[in-house]
């Protein structure tokens, strides 16, 4: 993985490889996101006579699948002319849920149709963004719909741009010519040329989740939810999911790791539903940790746009099934059989007593 990681380095445009890797602000939560999952080790236990493993999660809209998902990240064709069909073949065949975007450079009835040469009934998940316009925002959901996603993720940590240092810098604000929002094609007064096509919209409060819900036959999960309070609103608001995420640090720059806020999380929505994590996870140990502290999949951002920068759909096979074997791995060293074997009392802080 970090090879892919070296070669899309080496070989994109520096401005667009700044795009992927950058955060906001000083990349002080960027850079926590990985240490977080430093701090901890496992702590396995032995002679539980794990012969064979079953990784499996059940989730939303995917009931069998592996605990490892694809999250959303906009613009895919950035990197790779395949763009979002390459990632949609590659993480169906491997058996795990895309989310596809809003922000996604392909259709998502196209994502999907691409995911579905590749397996007989892939779980595709639709990011959206609410539209400040409700009918814009329940077009995109019609849109997910129609083309046969199983669900909806709601990103909530994003009620204005983030400020991302490197693109600021760089002066990369906008998508270059010749790529497009292609979700936002045709909607009710957007284009898909402008960033400005995808606004963000600051004044959304809870009705107007309990609006999308009402909208929708979806289950629909809550992206970006790191206060345990919210947790459980999200849950009281009929959510079918929480993930725990601060956006990869790319929006504020001041809040904790992703995987620091998952225990009270986990704590807060108490099994009602599934708590899934992303931010830093970037080995099959760290999937093994952020299950045993309550999550019941993870999800991973960069190394999939790594993988698909550097080797098209084959990149992000080798980062998906790199991460499903040494996970299943850790599994059979830590005495599990089943993701529900890892538990809290298997994980603890470095450096101190137990
Ligand atoms: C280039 C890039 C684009 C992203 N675009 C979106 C997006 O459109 N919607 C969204 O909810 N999250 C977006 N994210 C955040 C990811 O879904 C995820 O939270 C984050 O990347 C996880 O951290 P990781 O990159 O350390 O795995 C983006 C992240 C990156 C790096
Ligand atoms: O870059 C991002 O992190 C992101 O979430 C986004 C939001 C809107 C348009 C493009 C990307």
């Amino acid at each position: 993985m970090r090879a892919l990681h070296e070669t899309a380095r080496k070989t994109l445009d520096p401005v667009r490889y700044d795009y992927v890797a950058g955060g906001a602000g000083e990349e002080r939560v960027l850079a926590d996101n990985e240490r977080a999952f430093d701090r901890y080790a496992l702590l396995p236990r032995v002679l539980r006579g794990s012969g064979t493993r079953d990784t499996s999660a059940a989730l939303p809209g995917a009931p069998r699948t592996a605990p490892v998902l694809v999250a959303p990240t906009a613009f895919h064709r950035l990197v790779h002319r395949d763009g979002e069909r390459a990632t949609a073949r590659a993480a169906a065949a491997e058996g795990a849920v895309l989310v596809t975007g809003t922000a996604a450079t392909t259709a998502v009835r196209d994502v999907v149709a691409a995911a579905r040469e590749a397996a007989p009934d892939p779980a595709v998940w639709f990011q959206l963004y609410p539209h400040p316009r409700r009918e814009v925002t329940a077009a995109l959901v019609r849109r997910a719909e129609d083309a046969g996603c199983t669900a909806l993720v709601v990103t909530v940590d994003s009620p204005v741009f983030g400020r991302h240092t490197r693109d600021l810098r760089n002066g990369f604000t906008d998508l270059p010519p010749g790529y497009a929002a292609e979700n936002m094609r045709g909607l009710p007064g957007t284009g898909p040329d402008a960033l400005t096509d995808i606004p963000m919209s600051p004044a959304a409060r809870w009705p107007d989740l309990t609006e999308t819900l009402r909208g929708t036959s979806l289950p629909v999960l809550l992206k970006g939810v790191l206060h345990p309070d919210d947790a459980r609103l999200a849950v009281e608001h009929g959510a079918a999911g929480v993930i725990v995420s601060n956006h990869g640090g790319r929006q504020c720059d001041a809040v904790p790791a992703a995987l620091d806020c998952l225990p009270a999380v986990a704590g807060a929505v108490a099994g009602r539903v599934p708590v899934l994590l992303d931010g830093g996870v970037r080995r099959g140990s760290d999937v093994a940790v952020a299950l045993a502290l309550g999550a019941a999949a993870a999800g991973v951002g960069r190394p999939v746009v790594w993988g698909l920068a550097a080797e098209g759909e084959t990149g992000v096979r080798r980062v998906l099934a790199a991460l499903r074997e040494e996970y299943d791995h850790t599994l059979a060293l830590c005495g599990g059989r089943r993701n529900a074997d890892l538990t809290a009392d298997m994980v603890v802080r470095k450096g101190g007593t137990w």
